[in-house]
């Protein structure tokens, strides 16, 4: 039905209500005991199992869940109700052109069935459905309305709606344009709601049912009721098309609770594991994904249409209140909390006239075209046929037999790769997008636990974005299954790709045996050429698209560096801004850090990254001239230059002198800049703060004073006749266009007579002389401070503590130490040094 047209298309997610049955008089009698709360017709409480018992005293909390939803009913809720709040908005849309589902969700014995076909005294919401969809037609002639009933039984299709003993095995098949449709289906024009009531209520006695141990007339299969509204304008002739299906899905049962055996478990095991495959969808369609697993079950094959794409959903999850099922109902919830992330984005189906003279004329093209390529071939044989007869032992129709099997072998060999490689690729965009998503709910979880900050970094916070933290580690823990699912499907078809691509060659080199009209041969060889071309040209895109969405990936991390730069300068302007200004004119443009790679990874970790930047503290502007084209955008290196990365690679640099080596560099979470770096330790006794903000306390493991000392400042004088190392990283930084060149050092020669910044004038003073630095030097262990600037650091107890570690440090881990890279001096004529109070 290529002519069906989406007019008017909305963007929706999937709406899930909750409903939680009353507890059953078998129940009550065996004190079974109510643990769920509706609450606000939105919100779920789930109470603690254990919080069952009488003893109060005792009653574990840690098992509540809370869950909030756009619909929740309590047990007084009736059918009639349900219908009203779920399904009657639906029916507007369905008489529009619109496709609409509604399905059922829930554990063995919760109420389902009840829910979606009721009983004769309380009518479900199919009956309803019928019922309303009439009222609102009324008996307009220009609608028809068509319905089916099916059940899904153990993965085979069946047709509840026929009469003659035909409910055999229905065939699924699936259009492209119009989606899954069933062959041999009986399809029932409704005249009246009792008509559509009766092939409900019979349709449901054929149903495959068994009692359990949960239910004692548990539904062993997925009940599907679908209505096909059509309505046609008599004016303008333009048909509009509504589908509604209605599931009542099998129960969701663990084996050991039904007490099932032999054929039952059986049934049990491919409910659940359609169901299984049905989360699988819904899990990889809340998150976005580009490859939806619906192929892994008839159900999901069934309901493709009914759950994305072109449809506006319903759920119903049904929750039973009893303790004892605690486990299914906490599942069913977080099942249904899930599928509120699936976005739908339903289209109107609208047939114009005009659509069948296209659609005709269509046709003809095609049917010209085919007739002038077979008029073609006719010459082409007539002429082949005056050639010499070839060579061959066998006869003619032997042969011929041969090359038409070698062309249908080649033919599935080529279509076999071709749904190979299409599910490869989905698979492979489908593992870059998880990764992205995990990166961003890390971010997100560690923002959570270090600051209780709610939003993503760097952006606004989505309304389908997981609300806790717990909900959050879920999300972790999904995208981890659904990656380690992914690369195992990666494998698999890696392998059956390359087989295929075997097999393929293999019947290449057997094409001069088995065809032997040397033009059908070269025909044939350039057909397959052609397609190989094509497959490989598939395979091109694909990889430039995962290159692509790579890149983009990196630009978000450039992105969140350089905001952790621009914080972290202001950071260091601000304590700059304390100094006295002589002080201040004693200083660098640029801050350097002391390395901080010898501290214990959780200590360092936001720092690492500093070593390899010295950015302008002076000069907020800086930020403004680099380089912000996406890294896509930027011309690429000559092969010189990458030949260099990769040896700094090798090397395991993180900065070279042409460029960051980006994947050497271990980057710090925007969260876990804190503000606070642990410079060293004082002679084994006290630490050293660098850049502690206001009101932060003492991390971890650092010897505290009461109170806290506030932080004092130590202006360290620019050694004598010292002359800066040019630093490699600006430079590095430079080169790779992402920062600005570096500046200039600043000529020293003339501070060589400069006065050292003035002593302090007494101990009560936030300075600290140099005589007490120097006593307390004598005590602390011998230091190794090397350089032009050896004797200051010394004077004021800075320790390069570097020699001792190198040569602790494994040979290759030595020669490439950013410690060399580091002068010393540089790094304290910055420091703020806190100093003892007394
Ligand atoms: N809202 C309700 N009010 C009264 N009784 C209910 C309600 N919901 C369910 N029940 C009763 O609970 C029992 C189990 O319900 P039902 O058969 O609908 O469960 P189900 O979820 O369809 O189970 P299965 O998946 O095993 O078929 C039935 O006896 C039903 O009448």
């Amino acid at each position: 039905m290529s002519s069906t047209g989406a007019c008017e298309e909305e963007a929706s997610r999937i709406s899930v209500a909750v409903r939680c049955r009353p507890l059953s008089n078998s129940e009550k009698n065996n004190e079974v005991v109510d643990i769920c709360r509706v609450m606000d017709q939105r919100l779920v409480i789930l109470l603690d199992p254990g919080a069952a018992s009488t003893d109060y005293l005792r009653h574990d909390k840690s098992k509540e869940k809370r869950f909030a939803f756009d619909q929740a009913f309590d047990p007084e809720t009736s059918n009639q109700q349900i219908f009203q709040a779920t399904t009657q908005p639906l029916i507007g849309s369905i008489l529009q052109g619109f496709n609409c589902s509604v399905f059922a969700y829930g554990s063995t014995g919760a109420g389902k069935t009840f829910t979606m076909i009721g009983t004769q005294q309380s009518p479900g919401v199919m009956s309803h459905t019928v019922d309303s969809l009439f009222a609102q037609s009324g008996s307009d002639p220009c609608v028809s309305i068509v319905c089916c009933f099916i059940e899904v039984y153990n993965e085979v299709l069946r047709d509840l709606g026929s009469k003659d003993g035909r409910e055999g095995m229905l065939d699924l098949r699936e259009d492209p344009v119009t989606g899954p449709s069933l062959t041999g289906v009986t399809e029932f024009q409704a005249q009246s709601v009792e008509d559509v009531m009766k092939l409900l209520q019979e349709g449901n006695q054929r149903r495959t049912t068994e009692p359990t141990a949960m239910n004692v007339t548990s539904s062993r299969s997925h009940a599907v009721f679908q209505v096909r509204v059509e309505r046609r304008d008599l004016r303008s002739e333009a048909v509009t098309l509504g589908k509604l299906s209605l599931i009542d899905l099998a129960g969701s049962e663990r084996a050991s609770q039904t007490h099932n055996s032999g054929m039952r478990l059986l049934e049990g095991a491919n409910i659940n594991r359609s169901l299984l495959a049905l989360g699988n969808c819904i899990n990889a369609l809340a998150s976005g994904s580009v490859f939806v697993p619906f192929r892994d079950s008839k159900l999901t094959r069934l309901l493709k249409d009914s759950l994305g794409g072109n449809c506006r959903t319903m759920m119903i999850a049904n929750v039973s209140p009893s303790h004892l099922s605690y486990e299914d109902t906490l599942n069913t919830l977080k099942y249904a909390n899930r599928a509120k992330n699936i976005r739908v984005s339903a289209s109107q189906q609208l047939i114009q006239p005009d659509d069948h003279v296209r659609q005709y004329t269509h046709a003809i093209a095609d049917l010209r075209q085919e007739a002038a390529i077979l008029k073609a071939k006719l010459v082409k044989r007539a002429a082949s046929q005056s050639l010499p007869e070839i060579e061959a032992d066998g006869d003619e129709s032997e042969l011929k037999e041969a090359s038409e099997n070698w062309k249908l072998e080649i033919i599935k060999n080529l279509e076999a790769r071709a749904s190979l490689q299409f599910s490869l690729m989905e698979v492979e965009k489908a593992l870059v997008q998880w990764k992205a998503e995990l990166g961003q709910a890390k971010e997100v979880i560690a923002c959570w636990q270090e600051r209780g900050q709610v939003a993503t970094p760097g952006r606004p916070r989505r309304s389908s974005e997981p609300r806790t933290l717990e909900e959050w580690r879920d999300l972790v823990s999904q995208i981890e299954e659904n990656m380690a699912e992914n690369g195992e499907t990666r494998r698999s078809l890696s392998k059956r790709l390359q087989q295929n691509k075997e097999a393929g060659k293999e019947l290449q080199e057997q094409l001069p045996r088995r065809v032997l009209n040397e033009d059908l041969r070269a025909f044939l060889e350039l057909i397959q050429r052609v397609k190989v071309l094509e497959f490989e040209r598939l395979e091109l895109e694909h990889f430039w698209e995962i290159h692509r969405r790579q890149l983009v990936n990196r630009d978000d991390e450039i992105a969140m560096l350089r905001e952790q730069l621009r914080l972290r300068n202001d950071h260091l302007l601000a304590q700059r801004a304390r100094l006295p200004e002589e002080h201040q004119e004693l200083l660098d443009d640029r801050a350097f850090l002391l390395g901080t790679a010898e501290l214990p990874v959780q200590e360092h970790g936001p720092l690492r990254v500093m070593q390899a930047w010295a950015p302008s503290v002076k000069d907020p502007e800086e930020f403004e001239r680099w380089d912000t084209r996406p890294l896509r955008q930027r011309e690429r290196k000559n092969s010189t230059e990458e030949a260099q990365d990769i040896a700094d690679l090798e090397m395991g640099a993180a900065v070279s002198d042409r460029g960051i080596n980006w994947k050497a560099l271990e980057l710090p979470l925007a969260s876990q800049i804190k503000g606070l770096a642990i410079l060293q330790e004082d002679g084994g006794e006290r630490s050293r703060i660098l850049a502690q903000p206001q009101g932060q306390q003492a991390p971890s493991g650092i010897p505290q004073q009461a109170p806290y000392p506030p932080l004092r400042q130590v202006a360290i004088p620019p050694p004598v006749n010292h002359k800066p190392t040019p630093t490699r990283q600006l430079t590095s930084l430079a080169a790779h266009g992402v920062a600005p060149a570096p500046r200039p050092p600043r000529d020293r020669s003339d501070r060589s007579d400069r006065s050292p910044p003035p002593a302090p004038r007494d101990r009560s003073s936030h300075m600290t002389s140099d005589a007490s630095l120097r006593t307390r030097h004598a005590r602390s262990p011998p230091l190794v401070p090397r350089g032009p600037g050896a004797a200051l650091l010394r004077a004021y107890g800075v320790r390069d503590r570097e020699p001792q570690r190198q040569m602790d440090r494994p040979a290759q881990y030595r020669k490439s130490s950013p410690w060399r890279r580091v002068d010393p001096i540089r790094k304290a004529g910055k420091l703020m040094v806190q100093t003892p109070g007394r």
